[in-house]
């Protein structure tokens, strides 16, 4: 007589799998957002969890600091045999995805062998390969140089000259520099600019991008940490950022999103210019110049209780503001000119050209994504019109001008117009003051005389 099935069999032949699982030394499902959610008793004995249902629901990397199972989740691709240290010991492991239907929905990791001696010949090739690799990265992050100098910044208005002058005199100054701007308009390349003109020139350059890690591993990331100093720590520990960049300069992109306890470590670190790193017990002293960047508005989250007001006062010592490229209109066609270039040089085509009505669509554009956007929009126009001058039709990807509604004005009386309206500003942001208002017009006191008595502005 055939057995009575009391389950679907769906059911009872995942719980049979699951179960077989728990077999292995190390087991672990998660889902598509990496989300642990089911862990093998033996798994969560190896990792000190004293009971695998506390971690469900967590980010993998909060239990497994490296783990690599979101990158499998995401893509979909297995790593059908690989190796993972932990905590001194050696294991084989495989990491599958879990799929519905024709979209990941998670993967699943297996410790398959913590006996591997059978596999030493191939696990004392990959030992070398990963001491090799991290002989390399370690020797690279101290010989890094910085990509960009002063004269990769493009732009000859009133706003590029005043933001070449301020990196000119930070470069000087080796003071801490706080750079804020929108995402696009170049803090990056400004601060390997300063660190490039600077006499830390020949130091390393290190950069971290606090948004794009999680709080969890941005701890160690940053100071470092002692061997096995936490569950899943490299067996020969992690220099943190401030170590690799000794003697050179440390670019926090993105500090606004730097959590509130960070905020507080960050912050005796500035004063005290030493580190602990995590579970060291010793004190490193440092030599590193900070240049942090922002796109947020700081001083509101400091008001709002987002941001420590100490801690920003001690980033704030040197504030450069890089303005959006919609109020630097006056550099398009330079800019145009430089990203054409750069592209020719990397795809090793001639330099293409631009037609006038293009120019005039690339300078009416806000720009949300700023001088980013402009290099991406001119790179899809080149794709998309592969041969001779790129006209207007080559940069479809931008949106519609709003449609005239009005009757068509004269250009002539337009351009009187919008001359008028930028003389009565710059002298209402002058107070007045001629000299001054001329100055932030890049015209001569003789040419903005004469161009006050056109307009009849007394
Ligand atoms: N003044 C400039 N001259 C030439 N290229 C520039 C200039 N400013 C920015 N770029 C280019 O624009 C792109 C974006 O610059 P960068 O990454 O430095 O911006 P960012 O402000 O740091 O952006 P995010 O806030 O998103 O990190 C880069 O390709 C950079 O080379």
């Amino acid at each position: 007589m055939l057995p009575v099935a009391t389950e679907p069999p769906h059911a009872s032949l995942a719980a049979a799998l699951l179960d077989a699982l728990g077999h292995l030394p190390g087991a672990i499902v998660v889902d598509a957002q990496a989300r642990i959610r089911w862990l093998s008793p033996a798994y969560a004995q190896l990792l000190g969890v004293a009971d695998p249902d506390t971690v469900i629901g967590w980010p993998v990397e909060q239990l497994i600091p490296h783990s690599k199972l979101r990158d499998v989740a995401h893509s979909g691709h297995a790593t059908p045999l690989d190796f993972l240290q932990h905590e001194g010991r050696d294991y084989v492991v495989t990491r599958l995805p879990l799929w519905n239907q024709d979209t990941p929905a998670g993967a699943i990791g297996l410790l398959l062998y913590e006996e591997w001696q059978t596999l030493s010949p191939l696990v004392a090739r990959f030992q070398r390969l990963q001491r090799e690799l991290d002989d390399a990265r370690r020797q690279l992050s101290s010989q890094r140089p910085a990509r960009y100098q002063l004269s990769d910044l493009i732009g000859q208005g009133h706003a590029a000259t005043r933001l070449r002058q301020l990196a000119e005199r930070a470069a000087q100054l080796d003071t801490t520099v706080l750079l804020q701007g929108e995402t696009g308009t170049g803090k990056e390349l400004l601060a390997q600019a300063i660190h490039h003109a600077s006499q830390r020139q020949h130091a390393a350059f290190v950069g971290l991008n606090i948004a794009a890690l999680p709080d969890s591993l941005l701890e160690a990331e940053l100071f470092g940490a002692a061997p096995g100093a936490y569950t899943g720590a490299d067996r020969k520990g992690r220099e943190g950022k401030f170590q690799q960049a000794q003697g050179g300069t440390l670019f926090l992109d993105e500090i606004g999103d730097l959590a509130l306890p960070l905020q507080a470590k960050l912050l005796r670190v500035l004063q005290e210019q030493e580190i602990e790193p995590l579970g060291a017990n010793r004190l490193v002293k440092l030599d590193v110049r900070i240049i942090a960047a922002t796109s947020r508005d700081l001083p509101a989250m400091v008001q709002q209780g987002q941001f420590r007001a100490d801690l920003y006062y001690r980033l704030n010592i040197l504030p450069i503001t890089l303005p959006p490229l919609r109020e630097r209109s006056e550099d398009i066609p330079l800019l145009v000119r430089h990203l054409l270039l750069r592209q020719a040089e990397r795809t090793g085509l001639s330099c293409r050209q631009l037609s006038t009505d293009a120019l005039y669509r690339l300078t009416t554009h806000a720009w949300p994504g700023n001088i980013r956007e402009l290099r991406n929009v001119l790179e899809q126009a080149c794709l998309y019109q592969p041969e001779g001058v790129l006209d207007a039709r080559s940069l479809h990807m931008l949106p519609n001008p709003a449609p005239a509604t009005r009757p068509c004005t004269p250009l002539a009386d337009l351009l009187a117009a919008t001359e008028r309206q930028a003389l009565l500003d710059a002298l209402a942001a002058c107070q007045h003051n001629r000299s001054q208002a001329a100055q932030r017009l890049g015209i001569s006191r003789a040419t903005l005389y004469e161009k006050l008595a056109r307009h009849g502005i007394r």
